[in-house]
């Protein structure tokens, strides 16, 4: 099977509620996201012209509406942790979500947002998210 990758660089800041250390209080990072897609076409053939799966720019595309808009440059934090902290919830670049933005609920959103979003000849096989230098999380298809 042929895959295509596309690396997309996005800076968030969080918070993880429930956490018993540093990471529950606001702080931010600068991460990067692997997009792994193949074509549902057999492999015993070319790609017609003009020979691709997709255009990496058409992915960039679809990637950053699906998911570096909705993170890039934003405070995401959940309901859970706005519930003790209100006055957050007045900030202009707050995102909310239901679960903790770990790197791991953040893999699975960007998971399903993707594939919404993907025409039904492509399909997502890996999705790589790397919090830190030596931190990720990766989701593969099965
Ligand atoms: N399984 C997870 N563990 C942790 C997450 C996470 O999303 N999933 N997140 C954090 C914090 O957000 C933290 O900022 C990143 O953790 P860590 O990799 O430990 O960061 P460091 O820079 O301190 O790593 P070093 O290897 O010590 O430099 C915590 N855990």
């Amino acid at each position: 099977m042929i895959v295509i990758t596309k690396i997309f660089n996005f800076e968030m800041a969080h918070a993880l509620d429930g956490y018993d250390g540093a990471c529950r209080n606001i702080h931010g990072h600068s991460y990067e996201l692997h997009v792994t897609i193949s074509s549902v076409k057999a492999d015993d053939t070319c790609f017609p012209a003009p020979g691709f799966i997709i255009d990496f720019k058409e992915l960039k595309q679809l990637v950053n509406r699906a998911v570096i808009e909705k993170f890039d440059h934003k405070l995401v934090l959940s309901r859970g942790y706005l519930s003790k902290f209100p006055a957050l919830k007045t900030l202009e670049n707050l995102e909310i979500l239901e679960a903790e933005p770990s790197v791991e609920n953040l893999l699975l959103y960007s998971k399903q947002a993707i594939s919404e979003m993907l025409p039904p000849t492509l399909t997502l096989q890996r999705l790589k998210l790397y919090e830190t230098k030596s931190s990720y999380a990766e989701w593969l298809a099965s």
